[in-house]
């Protein structure tokens, strides 16, 4: 056998392929590492290290080796590597011919690895490749033109990733409309205070960010503006997407086109008052429930007061947070399916700025088959399909891979998952990633908080990243259950009201019974009015 090369960590044994070969260690190495040998054409083949085997002749399966004296120089380390590729003229192909036994190998430099894998094509700097010093950085325009994903089970650091890509993204000037379910996002005004920045070079800063709730001012502290819609000539099928689906009959929704045809035959200007007037004038037996769904839409508030532009929720460098805290799941989708109706087709006529879409809890809003309803389901899928031709682009975040829309995770071009453990979400991340190994679920399964795997097509192969610390404050954070019981406690009420009292009827509600409205709900608005409010 040869001797060992200064600087080696072991020589190629065994048979060899274009893109795999083994090699004894000689030094220590681990799993994940890169590693280069010299190839025939004497470039360097850049490969990573998968796996490790410890074998040792003196210890056999059936019995010890009692003529083998000096066990440990019977010790041998393998390590398995698949071959990532060559790089010549900043492009990747696999060598023409396997690693030849007998080379040695050697730990792979940082500038191989960065050509290799195409880590320095980017400008946004998300963190640093694991167990090297090597930025990783990716494109900006990438990201947004042809959509990301961040997949994750709870606390494994998601929206703190998402977060950095989007201070990336706003450092960059791009706008940013921020579906918060949560009220996550509305920290980013603040510059963080921990952190290890200087390791990874980052500077805290705060960014330009405005909240926005569609409910009541007065019950969300960190909203900085309410949402609203515009009221006037609201189509029946602006309308229509506003009633929950389960409880509006065809023959609803037949009532509800004829009001509002006659409405406009009538006027040039009609509000969703006049279009209930209308409905409360037809014979329809079915008219008092079309009635109360409309009432109920009405006091929420979202149709009240001044409307939001569209213009004002994209603007370059900015981002705003539709802040969903306290708003029913159902009408969160509707709101979202309004509002992001509204903004594509703004962009498509070229009315407001190019942008990124970013829809956190996204299962919520654009279930897979079989899972739930949303009706915002159509239009995240229209902007996943069409938004790169317009200039909007879309980050759909989840702890549920497996419970989110495929079509829509389909055409992410980037994903950035972290831990999954969940089988059924790590069986929906492999059938739709491609390249997508035992070895990498393996991997995933074990990712730990604040470390994320990278699979994207800029990139030559899945990579594993130490997310960056942020630069602006993180919001996301658990709340203690057991030390704040008392705080629960008091919490609960207020919720439960919410829920009850948004539902526009009984499920029980015949339908031809006239809603009550009570003297204070017409004149204050009663409790729901409360909770979301008017402008
Ligand atoms: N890159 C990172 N550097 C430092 N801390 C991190 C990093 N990523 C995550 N963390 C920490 O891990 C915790 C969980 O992160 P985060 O809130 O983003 O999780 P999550 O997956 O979004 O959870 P949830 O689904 O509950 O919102 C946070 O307290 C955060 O401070």
């Amino acid at each position: 056998m040869r001797s060992i090369v200064k600087g080696s960590v072991g020589t190629i044994v065994g048979e060899t392929t274009p893109t795999a070969f083994k090699f004894l260690i000689s030094k220590e190495v681990g799993r994940g590492t890169y590693i280069k040998a010299k190839g025939d054409g004497r470039e360097w083949i850049l490969a990573q290290i998968e796996d490790i085997k410890r074998s040792n002749t003196a210890y056999t399966v059936n019995q010890l080796n009692d003529a083998a004296r000096n066990y440990d120089s019977r010790e041998m380390m393998i390590a398995e590597s698949r071959v990532i590729g060559v790089e010549s003229n900043g492009k990747l192909r696999l060598p023409t011919s396997p690693a030849r036994p007998g080379e040695s190998v050697f730990l792979a430099d940082e500038k191989l690895i960065k050509a290799t894998l195409g880590l320095s094509k980017g400008d946004m700097y998300i963190g640093m490749l694991k167990g090297y010093d090597i930025r990783v950085e990716m494109d900006a325009n990438t990201l947004v033109q042809k959509h990301c994903s961040v997949l994750a089970k709870t606390g494994s650091g998601k929206s703190y990733t998402a977060a950095v890509i989007l201070e990336e993204l706003l450092d960059r000037k791009v706008a940013l409309l921020v579906i918060d379910p949560h009220g996550e996002y509305a920290s980013m005004k603040e510059p963080n205070n921990v952190g290890d920045f200087s390791k990874y070079k980052v500077k805290p800063r705060g960014y330009d960010i405005t909240v926005y709730t569609p409910g009541e001012m007065a019950m969300n502290p960190r909203a900085d503006r309410p949402f609203r819609f515009n009221s006037l000539n609201l189509s029946a099928r602006e309308v229509a997407k506003m009633i929950p689906n389960e409880s509006s009959s065809s023959g609803q929704l037949g009532l509800l086109y004829e009001a509002i045809s006659a409405l406009r035959a009538e006027t040039d200007a009609y509000t969703l008052e006049d279009i209930i007037e209308q409905v409360v004038r037809s014979n329809s037996k079915v008219k008092w429930n079309l009635v109360g769904q409309l009432e109920s839409l009405l006091e929420l508030g979202l149709f009240s007061g001044t409307a939001t532009p569209c213009d004002e929720l994209l603007r370059p460098g900015r981002a705003a947070v539709i802040d969903m805290t306290g708003i029913i799941p159902e009408l969160q989708a509707m709101i979202v399916a309004r509002l992001l109706t509204d903004i594509f087709e703004a962009r498509k006529r070229r009315l407001i700025s190019p942008g990124m879409v970013v829809v956190e809890e996204a299962h919520n809003y654009i279930p897979e088959r079989g899972t739930g309803n949303a009706a915002s389901t159509n239009i995240v899928r229209t902007i996943a399909a069409e938004g790169r031709k317009f200039g909007l682009g879309l980050m759909i975040i989840s702890q549920r891979p497996a419970r989110v829309d495929k079509n829509v995770i389909s055409q992410c071009n980037t994903q950035i998952i972290m831990r999954v453990t969940n089988p059924n979400d790590l069986k929906a991340l492999s059938k739709g990633l491609e390249g997508m190994t035992t070895d990498l679920e393996e991997e995933i399964k074990r990712l730990p908080a604040g470390v994320a795997m990278l699979v994207s097509n800029e990139i030559e192969r899945p990579i594993t990243v130490n997310i960056r610390p942020r630069k602006s404050r993180h919001g996301g954070v658990s709340t203690e259950i057991v030390s704040r019981e008392k705080a629960k406690a008091s919490s609960v009420q207020p919720a439960r009201a919410l829920e009850k009292r948004s539902r526009p009827q009984s499920p029980e509600s015949s339908g031809n019974e006239k809603p009550v409205r009570s003297k204070k709900s017409q004149s204050s608005g009663g409790l729901l009015k409360k909770v979301f409010g008017r402008a």
